[in-house]
């Protein structure tokens, strides 16, 4: 089989190496030229444990090439897989343009049969759309070749992308052919999925159902720090409470965890779209609205807690930052808590210090305040006022605290992830602060 995968993102590249590794010839293509010279090297643009070794082991037997032109690489392809972005556009929804440039090069240099499936995020109706590119470019070559849309959403994690890509919990496939489906069928054989794992359904459903997932996790993130601060107020520890719930299998233990909030590059921007989605249709989702505002809210959280410990006026207060990814395992800081946090801190005046083992460089990229980035962890604290724990990176789970206390000018820490016990610090000397633990 061959396979064509556009976009060399997070989830082109994890899904044009994960395909190469059984057997597929893949070309991976992008439009930006430097990534591309990068990649041919064996220079990969992000962070993913595991993939580096794979994209060099297939780059090495031929099955995996990476180029900027698609017309030199589109000719047998049985499989044309979009997964460029789409970010979100100023009214939240969003942004379409890259994957419709890329449905109209595609009806440009289209030379025989091939399924052109979106796994890209994407509202409904646009593959739809796709379809209607990709006509419309053909039309003006005065040619026709037959080809399928279909919609194949991806619901990889980053920092474990690789394993969720090869053994996924479900692969949902929309499709509105017999022959559509029996190519990604194919596609998708050599994981040996089991059959229930593979879901077909209508292109409509398909588009929905990965909306529809990421906004539950996002509710339930937000129902969790909702509940959690309520704890704090009343005296009751969200830890135990998740435990105490989780237990439950209609509710499951998984993607309960209060904290700073959720970032990355897909609940924020996916939890709008959907509202936007809604608004459009005269469908007010007003339970996405109240998700989206708490989680605002709990990534300033932190803010306030600072406020509370070291009084409303920060200006000069030295503060150690531990973590800036949105989550550990990846460098990717988009809409990292860490990111607005530093912001709020800045302009009221703080002095941060901040350290991760991975995602300084893309901080440096997104932050433009003053920042120093120091080379661990323990060089962070030098005469801070406060400590605050934002990605939960294994590193930071046990630190030598004697000399944490040495180096801290006070011995203030929030914890914006709820990994320390708060018994051991507080009788360590420390003044903790989690995210729904109660203070005393
Ligand atoms: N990042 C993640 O973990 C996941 C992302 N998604 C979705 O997958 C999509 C892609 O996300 P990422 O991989 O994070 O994207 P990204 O933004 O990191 O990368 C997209 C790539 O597409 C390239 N591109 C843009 N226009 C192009 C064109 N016309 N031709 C060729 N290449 C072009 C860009 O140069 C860039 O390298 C989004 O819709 C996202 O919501 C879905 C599941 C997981
Ligand atoms: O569409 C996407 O891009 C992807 O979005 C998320 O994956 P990802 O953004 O990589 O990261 P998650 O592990 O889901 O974490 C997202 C955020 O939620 C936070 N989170 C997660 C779990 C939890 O219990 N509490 C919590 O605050 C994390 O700290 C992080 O900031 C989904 O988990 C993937 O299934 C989906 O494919």
């Amino acid at each position: 089989m061959k396979a064509i995968v556009v976009g060399t993102g997070y989830v082109g590249l994890v899904t044009g190496a994960c395909l190469a590794d059984v057997g597929i010839h893949v070309a991976c293509i992008d439009i930006d030229q430097e990534k591309i010279d990068r990649l041919k090297q064996g220079i990969l643009p992000i962070y993913e444990p595991g993939l580096e070794e794979i994209v060099h082991r297939n780059a090495e037997k031929g099955r995996l090439q990476f180029s900027t032109r698609l017309d030199e690489h589109i000719a047998g392809a049985d499989a044309i897989l979009i997964a460029v972005g789409t970010p979100p556009d100023e009214d939240g929804s969003a942004d379409l343009k890259h994957v419709l440039n890329v449905a109209d090069e595609i009806g440009e240099k289209l030379q025989d049969y091939a399924v052109i499936a979106t796994k890209s995020t994407v509202p409904v109706g646009t593959s739809l759309k796709v379809k209607a590119a990709v006509e419309a470019a053909m039309n003006r070559r005065g040619q026709h070749i037959p080809f399928d849309v279909a919609s194949n959403p991806e619901f990889l994690k980053e920092g474990a992308a690789v394993r969720d890509f090869q053994s996924p919990d479900r692969v949902v496939i929309g499709t509105e052919s017999e022959r559509a489906r029996s190519v990604l069928e194919q596609l998708y054989k050599p994981f040996q999925l089991n059959r229930h794992r593979v879901i077909y359904m209508d292109i409509a459903s398909a588009e929905m159902t990965k909306y529809a997932a990421n906004a539950m996790l996002a509710t339930r993130i937000s129902f969790m720090n909702d509940i959690a601060n309520l704890c704090e107020a009343v005296g009751a520890d969200i830890n135990q409470v998740r435990s105490g719930i989780g237990a439950d299998p209609r509710i499951g233990s998984k993607f309960l965890y209060a904290g700073a909030g959720y970032g990355g590059s897909c609940f924020p921007k996916d939890v709008k779209a959907l509202i936007h989605t809604g608004r459009e249709h005269g469908q007010r989702l007003r339970l996405l609205e109240a998700v989206e505002a708490i989680n605002n809210d709990q990534k300033q959280l932190l803010f306030k807690k600072l406020q509370a410990a070291l009084g409303k006026d920060l200006q000069g207060k030295q503060i150690a930052v531990w973590g800036l990814a949105f989550k550990p395992q990846t460098d990717d800081v988009r809409e990292a808590p860490a990111l607005s946090l530093i912001d709020a801190l800045i302009k009221a005046g703080a002095i941060i210090r901040a350290y991760d083992p991975v995602a300084v460089e893309e901080a440096c990229k997104h932050i433009p305040h003053p920042v120093t980035y120091t080379r661990d962890e323990y060089e962070a604290l030098e005469q801070a006022d406060a400590l605050l724990l934002l990605t939960e990176w294994p590193e930071f789970r046990l630190p030598d605290w004697e000399r944490v206390k040495s180096l801290m000018r006070r011995p203030l820490v929030l914890d914006g992830r709820n990994i320390y016990n708060p018994a051991q610090l507080r009788q360590q000397g420390f003044e903790y602060h989690g995210i729904g633990i109660p203070l005393r």
